[in-house]
């Protein structure tokens, strides 16, 4: 049982209207969501105003408010708190309404463009290798000791994040390890909570709709950083450009990590196939089985933060060596008549040039590579042109098709990615909307040894289209192709 006043330790407010100290069945920021006894917290959004919404949640049982602005007409049987920021605010009631469950356990955040996944997913995988008990918050799926709960977000907002939470320390949970979305940090989902350590992976192009400038898009990774405390460690790859940046005004212990600058914890590549990688790491030779050198600094980040969670560096290297990471990264098969196929999630220009090129460096010689890739409708539209063009460059064939098109026109998606085909490479090119078409088309033109490509859709079991989910998967088509295959 909660009372109002249980939760509102640490929380800002300038004013208080209606001094009753009420229980609190559920804290809600949906309006829709209001069961009797909420405290309903009023969030300015992308599209409405939360504020606009107090009077419905009041009618449906609300018995208190937090708000930036107070409602006309207050009624006076509901407690009103105002506070600066109401997005602040619900992180930190969410995180009390649950008794602060990141405190009870070791809750380490993940950000970056690309890798977040695959860092968390390792990390979980590992960790419960070694015997301790874990909770996942991930894109694929979020997971509390091996039971596993749907994500609708790679970061959840900030009641459900702290149930997920709560939930893992009830079952007896020592480590949880997160994704950290720009989002997530911009709209202060991860407010309230606190980090035993921050990874970063890398910052390239990618939701420049939302942040509008790229100098937001790294404050709000940065932002993360922050906000970690003295006592947790904020691990960096000092590879990236940003690297450094996200370390200028942290407060946590600074470590770095990298393949070819000085960093505390360093690899190299030795051997890089589809078969595995071969790394040296702290002095120590160990083949994995990730494929690709951007995996080479996702096994890196892993270690590092394994290292700094003291675990011993012999189990960590034998654990990981063993581990395949997320569903659908670099996920590769090979038909009968040995065309290989590679289902990815890259879906910025820079994962697609790291998939691509890591193709290339571990092909043998004359085979094809064809690409199937598509953009998604409602995000960035900016990387459109610049993914197309990635995809012609680094391929032999590339066939453009959707990619979740939601609200948008598939087709105009598309002519937003042709703009980006270069001249020379027009020919190489088809555009077919619909994607297991495009895949059919694919498997049609591979010769065996040659390899498709399949970005952008990875663990995705569907394709978004006017706001409704159908069925697809990736891996799914490509399997029934192949069996038809020869
Ligand atoms: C653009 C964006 O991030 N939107 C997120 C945001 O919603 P919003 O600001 O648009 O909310 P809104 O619809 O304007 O509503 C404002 C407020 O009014 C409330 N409301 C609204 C209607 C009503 O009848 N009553 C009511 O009370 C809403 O509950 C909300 O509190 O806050 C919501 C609650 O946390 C999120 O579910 C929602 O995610 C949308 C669905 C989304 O697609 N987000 C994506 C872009 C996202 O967050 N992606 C990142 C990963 C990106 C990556 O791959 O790196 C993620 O972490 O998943
Ligand atoms: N360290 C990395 N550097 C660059 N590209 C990477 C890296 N790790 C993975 N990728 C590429 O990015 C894709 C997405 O990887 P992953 O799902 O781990 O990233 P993410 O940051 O979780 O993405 P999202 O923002 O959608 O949650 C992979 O399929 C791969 O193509
Ligand atoms: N989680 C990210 C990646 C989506 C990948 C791609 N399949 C798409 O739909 O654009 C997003 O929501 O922007
Ligand atoms: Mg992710």
């Amino acid at each position: 049982m909660k009372y109002l006043s249980d939760i509102l330790t640490g929380l800002p407010f300038t004013e208080l209207q209606g001094a009753a100290d009420v229980e609190i069945s559920a804290v809600v920021f949906d309006s829709r969501k209001v069961v009797p006894g909420s405290l309903f917290v009023a969030v300015k959004g992308t599209q409405v105003d939360g504020h606009d919404y107090i009077e419905k949640a009041i009618q449906d049982g609300a018995v208190a408010v937090i708000c930036e602005e107070l409602p006309g007409r207050t009624a006076n049987e509901v407690d009103f708190l105002m506070v600066a920021n109401s997005a602040v605010a619900l992180g930190i009631v969410a995180a009390n309404f649950y008794d602060n469950p990141s405190a009870k356990l070791k809750l380490v955040g993940v950000t970056g463009t690309n890798g977040k996944t695959t860092i968390a997913t390792l990390l979980y995988q590992l960790f419960r290798d070694m015997g301790y008990k874990c909770g996942l918050l991930s894109t694929v799926e979020n997971q509390v000791n091996g039971k596993v709960i749907p994500s609708t977000h790679t970061t959840p907002d900030p009641v459900e994040l702290n149930k997920l939470l709560d939930e893992m320390v009830n079952q007896g949970c020592d480590y949880c390890f997160m994704e950290v979305s720009s989002h997530a940090v911009a709209q202060h989902r991860i407010e309230g909570l606190r980090f035993a350590g921050g990874i970063f992976s890398n910052l390239t192009h990618d939701h420049l709709d939302y942040h509008k400038t790229f100098e937001n898009y790294l404050k709000a990774k940065k932002a993360f950083f922050d906000g970690l405390s003295k006592n947790a460690f904020a691990l960096t790859n000092i590879d990236d450009k940003n690297g450094n940046v996200m370390l200028q005004n942290t407060k946590a212990h600074k470590k770095s990590y990298a393949l070819k600058s000085m960093a505390d914890y360093k690899g190299k590549i030795l051997e890089n196939q589809f078969g595995g990688l071969l790394l040296r790491i702290d002095n120590e030779e160990v083949w994995f089985k990730m494929v690709g050198s951007f995996n080479a600094y996702n096994l890196l980040a892993v270690y590092a933060a394994a290292m700094l969670l003291d675990q011993d560096k012999a189990k960590v290297l034998t654990s990981l060596s063993k581990l395949s990471g997320a569903e659908g990264r670099f996920d590769y098969v090979v038909a009968p008549n040995k065309v290989i196929g590679i289902v990815d999630y890259a879906h910025t220009p820079d994962a697609v040039q790291n998939v691509l090129s890591t193709i290339h460096n571990i092909r043998k010689g004359n085979e094809q590579v064809i690409t199937v890739i598509g953009c998604g409708g409602d995000r960035d539209k900016t990387k459109r042109p610049v993914m197309a063009k990635v995809a012609c460059e680094w391929s032999d064939k590339v066939i453009l098709t959707s990619d979740n098109p939601r609200s948008e026109d598939p087709l105009q998606i598309i002519r937003d990615m042709e703009e980006g085909v270069p001249v020379m490479k027009k020919f190489n090119v088809a555009s077919i909307v619909d994607r297991r078409e495009a895949i059919q088309t694919a498997c049609k033109l591979a010769q065996p040894g040659d390899i498709i490509l399949l970005a952008g859709k990875g663990h995705e079991k569907y394709q978004e289209i006017k706001g409704v989910k159908n069925h697809f998967d990736d891996k799914e088509e490509l399997l029934n192709q192949f069996k038809q295959m020869g």
